[in-house]
């Protein structure tokens, strides 16, 4: 069973603390995304799973064992770094053998053959094996280096950013690739750094937020998008970003209301945990700008919604989308809608947005708040 579990993992460079009690467990065939900002300890993580970093304190398990009685090189992992190498001289086929004719492997010339004339046709380069890396575009140089990770029997590939030197338009194709082969043929327990949350809300199993060496959030995509626990996650994840507005939570003939700290935006708070907050408690509110509605006038006002108006602030066109920007008093509200709708909207025009007081999320009133609604 190739699981991985990282228990209580600290390690510090210096004065520096680089992980600070890091705990996940990596299921068998689980593709696991580690999502962060630079700096956050993704490539000390995995690292720490590899073996080329030592912990202070904490433990990784691999395959219900111990790892820290097993050498780095006898831990059967397939690794690839931000900054890996081709062999300039050498074809496609011998760039990808390499690692199966390595010492620790050496495997026969037929297995050889076999593993990378498949993970070849895997990649979408099996008609390239011929060629020299030097005549290949950037597309194909990264599925290469992928294939020189990919074509190795391993427990587990533990990938860092492997798409990160790629322009827009190939990073969301090899993403689509990569999705197809990680839940298709690969079937194999993958760690996968990234600090793109598009790329791990598509890729992952199970995404583990990570920020200032600390794990603040394991989930499902679903989860980590629907609940984030803190305010930083729910941040971390969607474009444009969740607007935050910060105020209190006050009661209202028995039902507990949020009112902005300049009294302009108040909604009732329906799914509060009163486990874990009540009434005078100051908070932050988080809207995601595709859960509301630009209201322009025309139209009904849907049952159920409430209605919060104020002036655009800014007009910012996104294709067929319009991020409207809306100044509610003195706290900034973003929206999404669609180009259409907002043709004749200028700058200080009066606008209306309707939400579901449904979709609102509670944090306590910092970025490390925790969530408050259920
Ligand atoms: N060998 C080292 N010596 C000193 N500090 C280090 C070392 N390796 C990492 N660090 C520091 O530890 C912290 C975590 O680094 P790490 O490379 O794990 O972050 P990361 O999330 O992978 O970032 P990035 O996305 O920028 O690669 C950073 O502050 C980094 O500067």
């Amino acid at each position: 069973m190739a699981t991985i579990d990282v228990r209580s993992v600290r390690k510090t460079f210096g004065k520096l603390v680089a992980l600070d009690d890091v705990s996940f467990s990596v299921n068998d065939g689980e593709f696991f995304c580690l999502l962060g900002p630079s700096g956050a300890g993704k490539t000390t993580t995995l690292k720490s799973i590899a073996g080329l970093v030592q912990p202070d304190s904490g433990e990784v398990w691999l395959g219900g064992r111990d790892a820290g009685d097993i050498e780095p090189n006898h831990r059967n992992l397939a690794m690839c770094f931000e900054s890996y190498a081709l062999y300039p001289q050498h074809n496609v086929f011998d760039n990808m053998a390499s690692p199966l004719r390595s010492p620790v492997l050496r495997l026969p010339d037929a297995e050889v053959r076999e593993r990378v004339g498949r993970t070849a046709e895997m990649l979408g380069v099996g008609h390239l094996l011929d060629r020299g890396v030097d005549q290949l575009s950037n597309g194909q140089r990264q599925r290469v280096a992928l294939g020189r990770v990919l074509v190795r029997p391993a427990n587990a590939y533990l990938l860092d950013e492997p798409l990160s030197h790629l322009d827009a338009k190939l990073r969301t194709s090899m993403r689509a690739e990569l999705k197809r082969i990680a839940h298709g043929e690969l079937n194999t327990t993958t760690v996968y750094v990234t600090h793109d949350y598009v790329e791990a809300l598509s890729l992952a199993d199970r995404i583990g937020v990570i920020k200032d060496g600390r794990i603040l959030q394991v989930g499902t995509p679903q989860q980590v998008w629907d609940t984030p626990e803190t305010a930083f996650v729910a941040q971390a994840f969607g474009k444009p970003r969740i607007s935050f507005v910060s105020g209190g939570l006050v009661s209202d003939n028995g039902t507990i209301r949020f009112i902005s700290s300049d009294g302009a935006i108040t909604v009732p708070v329906p799914d509060l945990d009163t486990t874990a907050a009540a009434a005078g408690e100051s908070v932050r509110i988080g809207i995601r700008p595709r859960d509301l509605v630009l209201h322009t006038g025309a139209g009904a006002q849907p049952e159920g919604h409430e209605r919060l108006d104020g002036v655009v602030y800014v007009l910012e066109h996104l294709g067929r989308q319009t991020e409207v920007t809306v100044r509610i008093g003195e706290s900034l509200v973003s929206v999404v809608a669609p180009r259409g709708d907002v043709g004749g909207l200028a700058v200080d025009d009066k606008v209306s947005l309707l939400l579901d007081p449904a979709t609102v999320h509670v944090f306590g009133d910092s970025d490390d708040g925790r969530r408050l609604t259920r």
